[in-house]
């Protein structure tokens, strides 16, 4: 399959994004509702994202003790939501709790390991007691993850390459960190131009304020799935 477009809406309000989603319905298959929207809006806001008929992509991240985030997973599973992300970083016991409890409620529902985030860079892991490089790291912690039982993982995507070939076949690569040619990088220090991530083999991407800050944003958009759907 084509690598997919994930379009991250993180926006102020629910008046600035149903425009947008009016104009992207029927083309755009996924929408990301991150933390921004979902503290302001909640589980409707998920609801009403899905009713428009998008897949939605539940980012929350969920890092916390065991029971917390399967408890959290249980309670998630009744939302009309494809994907879910928890921190790898929770570790094996948190990871295998919520694979189980996500298998028991919702079979299936991608649940996404976030391994080392996208905005890090080798400075920034020296500082939080990380000795390694960006790449060992995540790759240490997507393989605890796949050992946990998880079966997709959100990386950048210069480490696409390395997971693909040492992961079983079939795990979902989600890559945020794409910016295309010409676009302010911002706050991510991992990046690469969406045809290049298609090429590496990421299965969806994430893109936000390259589209969300475009003139047209709509546009923005289609010329990314364009740019997908050129790199095979
Ligand atoms: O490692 C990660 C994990 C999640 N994200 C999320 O993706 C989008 C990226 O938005 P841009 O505006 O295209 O930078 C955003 O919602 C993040 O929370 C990530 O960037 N990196």
């Amino acid at each position: 399959m084509p690598t997919q477009l994930i379009l991250a809406l993180d926006v102020p309000s629910r008046d600035v994004a149903r425009p947008l989603l009016r104009q992207l319905s029927g083309s755009l298959p996924w929408v990301k509702v991150g933390l921004q929207m979902f503290t302001a809006y909640g589980p409707d806001w998920v609801k009403e994202v899905a009713d428009q008929g998008f897949n939605v992509f539940l980012d929350l991240k969920l890092h916390d003790i065991p029971n917390t985030v399967a408890k959290s997973v249980e309670s998630l599973s009744a939302l009309p939501i494809g994907m879910l992300t928890l921190h790898t970083a929770g570790g094996r016991v948190m990871m295998a709790a919520a694979r189980e409890a996500q298998l028991a409620t919702k079979p299936h529902l991608q649940l996404l390991g976030v391994t080392v985030l996208t905005s890090m860079d080798a400075t920034g892991l020296g500082e939080i007691g990380c000795g390694e490089d960006a790449a060992a790291q995540v790759s240490r912690l997507a393989h605890l993850g796949s050992a946990s039982g998880l079966t997709g993982f959100v990386c950048s995507p210069l480490e696409v390459g390395m997971l693909s070939q040492s992961l079983p076949a079939g795990t979902q690569l989600v890559t945020p960190g794409v910016r295309p040619v010409g676009a302010d990088v911002g706050d991510q220090s991992r990046i690469m131009t969406p045809g290049d991530a298609a090429r590496a083999g990421s299965t969806h991407i994430v893109v936000g304020r390259p589209i969300l800050k475009a003139p047209d944003p709509a546009a923005a958009a289609h010329a990314i799935m364009a740019e997908l759907e050129a790199a095979g």
